[in-house]
């Protein structure tokens, strides 16, 4: 009963034991062997193809998330992805249209389901995979356990497949058969009065809140000498310092210096890169970070928990701790309440020191149709958003 669906799915059970081999779980097949029509949907339901550059079609998409999508244990908090953001996530290099799939009501009705996959080119253990990376999976609150969510992975599974594309990789908070790598976050505060105020984070024993915003305060600017925004020009650079960084990873992404332009050149309130350029004017070390904002459910004077997320950071002439401390630094700077980051790659050097917290919950990380020994934490090289 309680995997109906998942049991039914080429992923390994929860009681299989993990071993040392890697594969493919289903049979080999082509894509003119995978069924050619959508996946029945329930009655007053049909498929629809969104369209994330159609400004009514984005705000649909928009709006079923801010006010559908994943919530944090005590359901204070609610991840509220804007517009601009949507559309970065969505639309990174070879992406497909047809992967950005929605459930309507019957004729063209209201928006309430939603499930999207982008291509990437994944590294497991030493093979090279062309995979999906699946996101934003929705369902309406009132249409939770009409089985919809199945329907909504089954077909955007079918689209994957009509593309030879087998494999995929997602993130949850829930544990479903079976994670590769189970990860914690940790919470940087950046603004404590205000993460205390809203219940976030909780004022330490025999702390007062003085004591606490100065224990949190950071310089006005980076400490590094030569760090500033990253530009075009230093796509290629980035893209080395980047590439070669993630090899050392079990799972990590193998990115092309397009899609490092993509997921890297700044864009005000989505990504935000910084480089440090040497005396001899060549870019040595990089970070970045994600702008995920959270609504704040039913609070009285705030709206919004502004998150920044940990993303792509390559430190080569200073140590990663002191180029995340600037990471914080100009985080603060443009206006953030907190700066997140997993326990992953190796961010466990810095996590303690720079005083992060540890969250409360985890986020578990998935390979779909393809079996493989469990990773630790350090050993994952890879961010979704
Ligand atoms: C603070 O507001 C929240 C609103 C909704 C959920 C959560 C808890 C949570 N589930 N956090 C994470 O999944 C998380 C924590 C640290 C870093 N990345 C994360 O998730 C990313 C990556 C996966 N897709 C969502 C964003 C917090």
């Amino acid at each position: 009963r309680e995997h109906a669906f998942w049991d039914t799915q080429p992923v390994p059970s929860m009681s299989s034991e993990y071993g040392q081999d890697s594969g493919p779980l289903d049979e080999v097949r082509t894509p003119e062997e995978v069924r050619a029509e959508p996946y029945a949907l329930p009655d007053k339901f049909e498929w629809c193809t969104c369209n994330v550059d159609d400004e009514h079609e984005i705000q649909e998409i928009y709006s079923l998330l801010t006010e559908n999508y994943v919530e944090d244990d005590d359901s204070m908090f609610r991840f509220d992805y804007s517009i601009h953001f949507l559309r970065w996530a969505l639309k990174p290099p070879e992406f497909l249209r047809s992967w950005h799939l929605g459930v309507r009501v019957q004729g063209g009705g209201k928006l309430v389901g939603f499930i999207t996959g982008i291509p990437a080119h994944i590294r497991v253990l030493e093979k090279s995979i062309k995979m999906a990376e699946i996101n934003f999976l929705c369902v309406h609150k009132r249409l939770r356990s009409k089985r919809l969510a199945p329907v909504l992975i089954k077909e955007i599974t079918r689209r994957v497949n009509r593309e030879n594309i087998w494999q995929a990789v997602y993130t949850a908070g829930v544990v479903l058969p079976r994670p590769i790598s189970e990860c914690r976050y940790w919470h940087r505060s950046l603004n404590p009065k205000k993460l205390i105020e809203v219940g976030f984070s909780h004022l330490g024993a025999r702390m007062t809140m003085a004591r606490t915003i100065k224990l949190y305060k950071v310089p006005d600017a980076p400490q590094i000498a030569g760090m500033r925004e990253m530009k075009k020009e230093d796509v290629g650079r980035v893209h080395r310092l980047v590439a070669n960084y993630l090899k050392k990873f079990t799972l990590h992404p193998e990115f092309t210096p397009a899609e490092i332009e993509h997921w890297m050149l700044p864009r005000p309130g989505v990504v935000y890169c910084y480089v440090r350029e040497n005396e001899k004017g060549e870019v040595t070390d990089v970070c970045s970070f994600y702008s995920l904002p959270s609504s704040i459910l039913g609070h009285p004077k705030h709206n919004t928990l502004r998150a920044a997320y940990s993303y792509w950071n390559v430190a080569t002439t200073v140590p990663l701790q002191d180029l995340m401390f600037d990471a914080l630094i100009l985080a603060r700077q443009q206006d953030f309440d907190v700066f997140n980051a997993l326990d992953i790659m190796e961010n466990e050097s810095f996590l303690k020191d720079l005083k992060f917290g540890i969250g409360d919950g985890y986020l578990q990380y998935y390979l779909y149709n393809w079996k493989c020994p469990r990773i630790e934490p350090r050993g994952i090289g890879l961010v979704l958003l």
